[in-house]
């Protein structure tokens, strides 16, 4: 296979036949192929337990893998990982921080410990950190009176002290309320916008819909697909909604012209539709004197597109 991750910094991440298998003998990664072109936010999905933490483990140098190789940001890892390091901000298993310190000093106790950190610039560093995640109101306040979205929202600060060239997120919605999440992938999108890759993972699959740009679908640690999210789902024909107040003749007549899994709420019947014609069917409900108000293809969602790649459902308590 061609090895794509070229200096040209095109590929932001690559892996080639990655594995980790632990210690007690489960295979966590087998063989993982990744491509993440630079400045797409890209989305790394799949269940619990489908190797997401694994993967990105290795590729931040933390834990060995077993077989295969990576590279980020142009440099093998883990054996340059202190070479790309300094360009890849971080959030990995929810931000450590100290319940008594204010915001700000968290991020200058932090911006602290990192030897390349400038101490001149340090001050003005957390400030504009706590600025891009919206902190500034709250930076004197103790982080443990923070919400948990302020608190995911600190540990982001923490990864912008300096410029980066890509961000590695695991989970960074986890635990928050809707509200959270919003604020969350606004910020994403925000930091995204400048030209810096974002590889984030979730487990939740309208999530990744909402924000990315590309995506790459895991299950039981191997790679289902990935690549633009645009075309994951398209090539999927998604569920057929018929609006009518006579659903009953129309589930009906629908499944005799070969619709299957039809499901009637209220005045909506949908359905999975056969390869033929929409039109035709559209036609033999009105000849079966349906009264047709609405008729039309919903968009195909990712996860119709991980139910026809596995043949699973997505189900995320693994
Ligand atoms: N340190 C470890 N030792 C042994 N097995 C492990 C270890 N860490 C993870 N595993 C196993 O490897 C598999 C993949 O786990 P991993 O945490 O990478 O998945 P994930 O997709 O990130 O899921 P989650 O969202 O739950 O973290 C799981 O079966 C898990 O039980």
């Amino acid at each position: 296979m061609a090895d794509l991750s070229t200096a040209d910094g095109s590929t932001v991440i690559a892996t080639r036949a990655l594995t980790k298998r632990y210690r007690g003998g489960q295979l966590a990664v087998d063989g993982l192929d990744l491509d993440v072109p630079a400045g797409s936010i890209f989305g790394f999905l799949g269940p619990n337990g489908s190797g997401k933490t694994t993967t990105i483990r290795m590729l931040m140098g933390l834990i060995q893998p077993t077989s295969g190789t990576a590279r980020v940001l142009g440099h093998p890892v883990p054996r340059a990982v202190r070479t790309v390091l300094p360009e890849v901000g971080a959030l990995i298993e929810g931000p450590a921080l100290y319940g008594f310190l204010s915001g700000r000093d968290n991020l200058l106790r932090y911006d602290a410990a990192d030897p390349v950190a400038d101490p001149r610039t340090r001050r003005a560093r957390v400030a504009a950190a706590l600025d891009r995640v919206g902190l500034t109101a709250a930076a004197g306040k103790r982080a443990k009176a923070y919400s948990l979205g302020m608190k995911q929202r600190l540990g982001l600060a923490s990864a912008l002290l300096q410029p980066r060239r890509l961000l590695v997120l695991d989970e960074p919605t986890n635990g928050l309320d809707p509200q959270g999440m919003r604020e969350i992938r606004a910020l994403v999108r925000e930091l995204a916008s400048d030209g810096t890759t974002v590889f984030l993972s979730s487990h939740l699959l309208d999530e990744i819909e909402q924000v990315c740009t590309h995506a790459a679908v895991m299950a039981r640690g191997r790679l289902i697909t990935q690549g633009p999210v645009a075309s994951l789902v398209s090539g999927l024909r998604g569920r057929l909604t018929v609006t009518t107040p006579d659903p009953g003749d129309a589930a009906r007549i629908l499944k005799e012209q070969g619709v299957t899994d039809i499901m009637v709420t209220g005045d909506q019947v949908t359905g999975d539709p056969p390869e033929s014609e929409l039109a035709e069917l559209n036609a033999a409900l009105v000849s079966a004197g349906v009264r047709v108000r609405g008729f039309g293809l919903e968009q195909p969602s990712l996860e119709d597109a991980y139910v026809a790649l596995t043949g699973e459902g997505f189900d995320v308590a693994g």
